[in-house]
């Protein structure tokens, strides 16, 4: 970009005039205008259903707007695919990644390239390694993606923008899943795009990130443009208000607490993965107490899905002396068994494993809740419907109502729901993976209030996640996990990001160790 140009002889890259979009019984997208320069980094911010994926959804041609335009550098554009958006250069990374793990990065990137792009291009592992090395994103083309770490697979699915010569840049909460690291290399990558021109379209809970990356924002609820600002001038707090009307009092340190009798406990238990880009668990041991929080924190991949499937009983694997709750062995009890005596479950995957997207939120209630909604064999359902609304209520989940899908709530309302859920069988134990993932800042409030509150009534939880800074917030005791190993758990008082960032990278295991068990994994 020729930064001695004035503002006045550049034209926007993208605007949109008046788009809207109905889908049955809601109206995602009201009339939204919003106008992008180039070398822009621009926030598109909302509550959970705001309107924030449909939008971006339509500009990357996967959402048929029903009216309203799209001017493209000047010219009015129908973007109908994809395909058609990649050729204009607009590219987008979503949350979850699209990468094929036995193929290697530049055979991915190959699969979404044209044959005139190719044929442009010449050598492409060449070109990667170029654009790797001018944008500092570090990636092998030769490389198995199911070697790489969730960062470098996202620094993957940018590559892939960046070869088909990018000029709008969209990302759907990039920073989710990324290690506090892995977030500056990211944010250094979009400001050079960003400096050579590239428009970078950004969704976002982590308000912090917005004001520090982006330079305007437009703030959207129920479906309308609320407001537009400059981040810079703007606080994490006044931006939250903005986006959800008033706001209630912010997080703040909550008190921590001690832990009273052991309530579930794991006893050296190793076990290989069964996935062939699994990862081992190797000798964990962790006593979780009644009254507390025990956070486990850890690079995603690291051994965390294997061990929430084995605790719930998702692995069906027999582990009997290696798992127990309140005292009694339940290593060999089956997923619904083990919920009757009295665990809940979270799961990382909310659509699928979380809920049945097919159905209804009263019917997904039921699913879980194996108490107090039958009787003599029958569904109570004139209750499980009272109690599937009462939820919604609660929790704030917007949807049309009990009746609705699964799959037509947006991710952060599907999130609550399920989160309110579980808390709401007053379990023993409860178990969950990144309770607040992709949902936005009231929300997580409420969630993070819930989790105290069952806390405090003696409920012993187990949270998994790769947000530090909500497991400062929360967790009593802390550990990291790494290849499979469980580093020391120490009081979340006693340590430091610091500390749990370098367990995070596994300096807590020992290297004898280590080799034994990749012996013994390889002889097996
Ligand atoms: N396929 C669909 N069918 C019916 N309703 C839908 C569908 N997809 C989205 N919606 C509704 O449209 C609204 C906007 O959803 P959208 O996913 O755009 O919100 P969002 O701002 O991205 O939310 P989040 O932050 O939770 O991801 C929500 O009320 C959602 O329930």
């Amino acid at each position: 970009m020729n930064n001695t140009k004035t503002a006045q002889h550049i034209s926007p890259r993208l605007e949109l005039i008046n788009i809207s979009k109905q889908y049955p019984g809601c109206l995602a997208n009201d009339n939204i205008s919003l106008s992008l320069m180039p070398g822009e980094i621009h926030a598109l911010l909302g509550e959970n259903g705001a309107g924030k994926s449909t939008l971006v959804k339509t500009i990357y041609g996967v959402v048929a707007p029903d009216t309203g335009q799209l001017i493209w550098d000047g010219k009015e554009i129908e973007i109908k695919s994809p395909s058609t958006a990649r050729e204009l250069g607009i590219g987008m990374v979503f949350q979850h990644f699209s990468l094929f793990e036995t193929l290697t990065v530049s055979q991915n990137i190959e699969l979404c390239l044209s044959k005139p792009q190719l044929a442009s291009i010449g050598n492409l592992a060449e070109k990667i390694r170029q654009l790797s090395q001018e944008y500092g994103l570090n990636i092998d083309p030769h490389r198995y993606v199911h070697s790489l770490s969730i960062g470098e697979r996202q620094r993957v699915e940018i590559m892939r923008c960046l070869v088909q010569s990018v000029k709008l840049l969209i990302l759907d909460e990039p920073t989710s899943v990324l290690t506090p690291q892995e977030v500056s290399g990211l944010f250094s990558v979009l400001r050079t795009l960003a400096k050579e021109g590239c428009s970078i379209l950004f969704i976002s809970h982590k308000l912090h990130e917005v004001t520090e990356i982006c330079e305007k924002a437009t703030i959207l609820r129920g479906g309308k443009v609320i407001n537009t600002c400059s981040p810079a001038d703007e606080t994490s707090h006044s931006i939250a208000k903005m986006m959800v009307g008033d706001l209630a009092e912010q997080d703040a340190g909550y008190s921590k607490k001690e832990g009273t009798e052991v309530r579930f406990q794991i006893h050296d238990l190793s076990l290989s993965t069964q996935h062939p880009f699994g990862t081992s668990l190797k000798h964990i041991n962790l006593e979780l107490k009644a009254g507390e929080i025990l956070g486990i924190a850890g690079v995603a991949g690291n051994g965390q899905d294997e061990l929430m499937a084995i605790i719930s009983g998702e692995d069906s694997r027999p582990v009997n002396a290696h798992l127990t709750m309140k005292n009694q062995p339940i290593g060999n009890l089956k997923t619904a068994t083990r919920r009757q005596f009295g665990m809940a479950y979270v799961p990382e995957e909310r659509l699928g494993r979380g809920a049945v997207p097919d159905m209804s939120l009263t019917e997904n209630t039921l699913l879980t809740h194996s108490q107090g909604f039958i009787k003599y064999g029958l569904v109570q359902w004139k209750q499980l419907k009272d109690y599937a609304k009462q939820l919604i209520s609660d929790y704030s989940v917007k949807c049309h109502g009990e009746f609705s899908e699964a799959k037509s709530l947006s991710g952060g309302n599907l999130q609550k729901f399920i989160m309110g859920r579980e808390i709401g069988q007053r379990p023993d134990v409860l178990i969950c993976a990144h309770p607040t993932w992709g949902v936005d800042v009231g929300a997580a409030l409420a969630i993070h209030q819930a989790l105290l509150e069952l806390r405090d009534q003696g409920a012993a939880i187990l949270l998994i996640s790769e947000d530090i800074d909500e497991l400062f917030l929360l967790a009593d005791r802390m550990a990291a996990v790494c290849d499979g190993y469980l580093s020391p758990i120490v009081r979340t008082q006693d340590t430091n990001i610091d500390q749990i960032g370098q367990w995070m990278a596994g300096t807590f295991i020992n290297n004898q160790q280590h080799d034994a068990d990749m012996l013994q994994e390889t002889t097996a």
